[in-house]
């Protein structure tokens, strides 16, 4: 009961916060929606006791003005309760969009608990029932249900006051059945958030395009449609929880409390009740049971959203006590950025993925990561930019602890291309100088990054949209999408990033344009600190100096002539990969 009350309070404090004057509106027209039906059946058992008389008359137009007044305040209601609604759901999304954004790392991003909770915000999407605004409408029938019921009891009471106690009784115990039913059917209704992930997730492979490729080679579509139907009805088998008899046997109560009523009413009627008196009474029985099918409809619907109002603030306050931004503010490294006895594993993962692992970058310089598959490379880069924080061991820029310093003032010297940069659905514009002001050095990050004629040939140059999915907008092939990536990393650095990473560049690049990021590699580095992840050795040998990792640590360091003439683990993937060259040739 408590639960439900604190429910309430956290509700209206969130209306009155999306806004007063709808959070004033709706209260008014919903306590006068619900007195309205109570002043009627008043004013039609006055017009009964004094029909013929003309003083009927003013009752029977009070019966009308009530009527009218309740039909007037139904509508205001609705519409200030929708827009009251969205304005609450919108509300919570964009708290919990900020509480998801908040932690420094993305850890978080890939907890099956955390999803759980996050996932949490797409539900409210799904199913306008759970989505927590709908209090506005469902409390108006709790408060309705209740306030009809009483005063119903009221005006019964007055002239049969046994019936009207039993009347109050009985139906005080089926909203409280009502209410307890819906309880454990809201929480039943929260338990499967995995299955309803993956549900969806099964969908979303069936129905957008990143997966239409295989779907359709691998004939993966009737795989599909029996996965998601299994799942579906997997979810819907935990969400839906075994039906409860006692809220019938209150309604049952209910119904036979109101035919004894309306018995005795007919026995007593003309004889020690007057006719007026039993008119009200009669219609007062009638109300209390539209009161209880109020309260009844939207117990279930009060609860879940109350449900969902909970899950919508557990979420936010798991992710409270995930690390944030502050601390000492990092600028562009003077010497060098050094790994100390670095370890780190992912959650959910089988071991370390970096092992005590040791490493200098000098400031300035170019530094490669060669490895094999799952070595570790872009863990390192991970762990760099605090997307993971180390278990043991310490980053340190000029000897400033990483884990200490402002995570965002170290952010914005960083300039990455990863293996799979993302392809906004934006225009080209915004792929490239997303979150700068500045567009002064556009251009000619494109030049640097080969991609200056495609954009030129969009059809509206820089404002095209890069998605095929949207009005004039166009898609880039997969190496297109990776120059746009490096003229972003490279229109950061010209606005004043001074750490390069670049994971992968050439990987979706053909042999020209691979050819002119290594004639230009020393160029475009010059001056930054780059370190640059590659299987390509004609990268790779472009560095100041090179590293090779193994299962998490550097098993070798040098320049390309150095670790050659070492002939260790670097000079034979590098034999190897010229050979498989100068076959092809
Ligand atoms: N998000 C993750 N969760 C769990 N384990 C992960 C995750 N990302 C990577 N790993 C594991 O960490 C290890 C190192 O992965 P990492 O991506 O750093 O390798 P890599 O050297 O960059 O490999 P590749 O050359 O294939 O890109 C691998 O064993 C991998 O399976």
């Amino acid at each position: 009961m408590r639960q439900t009350w604190r429910g309430y309070g956290r509700f209206t404090r969130l209306a009155w916060r999306a806004s007063p004057a709808l959070t004033v509106l709706t209260v008014l027209m919903l306590v006068l929606n619900a007195a309205a039906p109570l002043g009627a059946a008043v004013a039609i058992g006055a017009v009964v006791s004094r029909v013929p008389s003309a003083s009927a008359m003013p009752w029977a137009i009070a019966v009308g003005a009530f009527f009218l007044l309740q039909w007037l305040a139904i509508g205001l209601y609705q519409a200030a309760a929708a827009a009251l609604a969205e304005r609450v759901n919108a509300l919570l999304q964009r708290d919990l969009m900020a509480a998801v954004m908040r932690p420094v790392g993305i850890g978080h991003l890939e907890d099956p608990a955390s999803l759980n909770l996050i996932n949490v915000g797409q539900e409210t999407f799904r199913s306008g029932w759970s989505r927590p605004g709908r209090l506005a409408r469902t409390l108006s029938g709790v408060l309705n249900g209740r306030l009809m019921l009483i005063g119903a009891c009221v005006i019964v009471a007055k002239s049969q006051p046994v019936w009207g106690i039993a009347l109050l009784l009985a139906g005080l115990w089926a909203a409280y059945e009502d209410k307890v039913a819906s309880r454990i059917e809201a929480n039943h209704h929260h338990s499967g958030t995995e299955i309803s992930r993956r549900t969806e997730y099964y969908y979303d492979l069936g129905v957008t395009p990143p997966a239409a490729k295989e779907i359709r080679i691998f004939g993966l579509g009737p795989y599909l449609l029996d996965r998601y139907l299994a799942s579906w009805n997997r979810s819907m088998d935990e969400v839906l929880a075994p039906t409860s008899r006692r809220p019938f046997v209150a309604a049952i109560a209910l119904g036979a409390v109101v035919l004894g009523a309306l018995g005795s009413v007919a026995g007593s009627a003309g004889g020690s009740l007057a006719a007026g008196a039993a008119m009200a009474v009669v219609q007062a029985l009638m109300v209390s049971l539209a009161g209880a099918r109020i309260t009844s409809w939207s117990s279930l619907q009060t609860e879940l959203a109350l449900a969902t109002l909970r899950r919508y603030d557990d979420a936010v306050a798991s992710l409270a006590s995930t690390p944030s931004s502050g601390g000492a503010v990092v600028g562009a490294p003077q010497r060098e950025i050094r790994f100390e006895r670095v370890s780190f594993g992912y959650p959910g993962g089988t071991g370390d993925a970096v092992h005590e692992l040791d490493l200098v970058v000098p400031a300035g310089r170019s530094l490669a990561i060669v490895g094999a598959n799952g070595a570790g490379k872009s863990t390192l880069v991970k762990l760099l930019s605090r997307m993971y924080e180390p278990s043991s061991g310490r980053i340190s820029v000029d000897d400033v602890d990483l884990a200490s310093a402002d995570v965002e003032a170290w952010r914005s010297q960083l300039a990455a291309v990863f293996q799979n940069s993302t392809r906004f659905a934006l225009t080209a514009q915004a792929n490239v100088s997303f979150g700068r002001v500045s567009t002064a050095n556009l251009d000619a990050a494109a030049k640097a990054a080969g991609i200056d004629d495609v954009i030129a040939a969009l059809p509206d140059g820089w404002n095209t949209p890069l998605s095929a999915e949207y009005d004039g907008g166009v898609d880039l092939s997969g190496g297109e999408w990776q120059k746009i990536g490096l003229a972003r990393a490279l229109y950061a650095v010209s606005n004043g990033a001074s750490v390069l990473i670049l994971d992968e560049p050439a990987a979706h690049l053909d042999a020209r344009a691979e050819a002119r990021l290594y004639e230009r590699f020393l160029e475009l580095t010059s001056g930054v600190t780059t370190i640059v992840i590659s299987h390509r050795f004609s990268t790779v040998r472009q560095a100041s100096s090179i590293v090779v990792l193994d299962q998490g640590r550097v098993v070798e360091q040098g320049t390309h002539e150095e670790l050659l003439a070492l002939d260790g683990a670097y000079a034979e993937m590098f034999r190897l990969q010229a050979s498989r060259f100068s076959e092809a040739s």
